[in-house]
């Protein structure tokens, strides 16, 4: 367990597809709940930050969502692997360290070891989200099939073998977001104030994974 000044009261972990949309729609949650209740973490980002100085690179550029992350993303895959298998929760355990607010959005889970590192640590708290877009409206928004990539655990990982909390499609012709994102955010509200609601705490709690 880790040493934390506070735990917290809910943690979604997003995964999905590149250009499935995580980064829109974690955005979206994370403004609709406020930036002092939520805040989104990234297990890339210390991943892209100690690449980045391994290799001298512009992190900027490597946390942007333009193409010169794409360059390196094989490498990058390759070089995140060889950690996780000395230590699962090394990029888990970074991201997570320091996060204050009650509300947790994690965007970019892509293993089932990033899963499982969030159901050990906050059993009670941890909910799975898949943000899923057909390939068609993924190429729309950038997205081109790479070997080594789109077929790489790295994007395979959690296709199949999980039972994910909620399901987004993130289409045109779906329901709007708004009415997908209601129970995740009304379970989100509850969570930092169980006492505005008659759902309490306690029931949220005994929701099963
Ligand atoms: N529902 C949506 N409406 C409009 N644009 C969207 C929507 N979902 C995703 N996008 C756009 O598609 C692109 C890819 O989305 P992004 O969230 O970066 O995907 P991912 O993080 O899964 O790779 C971004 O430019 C984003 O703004
Ligand atoms: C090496 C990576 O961490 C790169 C992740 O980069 P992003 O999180 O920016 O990816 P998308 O939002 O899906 O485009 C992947 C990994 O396997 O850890």
């Amino acid at each position: 367990m880790e040493d934390r000044a506070s735990e917290p009261e809910l943690v979604l972990v997003f995964s999905g597809k590149r250009k499935s949309g995580k980064d829109y729609v974690t955005n979206l949650i994370r403004d609709r709940l406020g930036s002092e209740v939520c805040c989104i973490l990234r297990l890339s980002g210390p991943l892209k930050l100690q690449y980045a100085q391994e290799h001298g690179l512009d992190l900027d550029e490597l946390l942007g969502p333009g193409p010169y992350k794409e360059q390196y993303r094989a490498d990058m895959i390759q070089w995140g692997e060889t950690r996780r298998r000395q230590d699962p929760g090394f990029f888990c355990r970074l991201a997570t360290r320091g996060a204050r607010q009650p509300v947790w959005v994690v965007s970019d889970a892509r293993r089932l070891s990033d899963l499982q590192w969030f159901w050990s640590e906050f059993p009670r708290q941890t909910r799975c989200v898949r943000i899923q877009s057909s390939e068609k409206t993924r190429k729309q928004r950038g997205w081109s099939f790479t070997a080594g990539v789109d077929d790489a655990e790295s994007e395979c990982g959690l296709d199949s073998g999980v039972e994910f909390d909620w399901v987004i499609t993130n289409e045109a012709d779906a329901p709007s977001l708004e009415e997908q994102l209601e129970p995740i955010l009304k379970m989100a509200t509850e969570a930092v104030s169980p006492s505005s609601s008659s759902s309490s705490s306690s029931s949220i709690n005994a929701l099963n994974h």
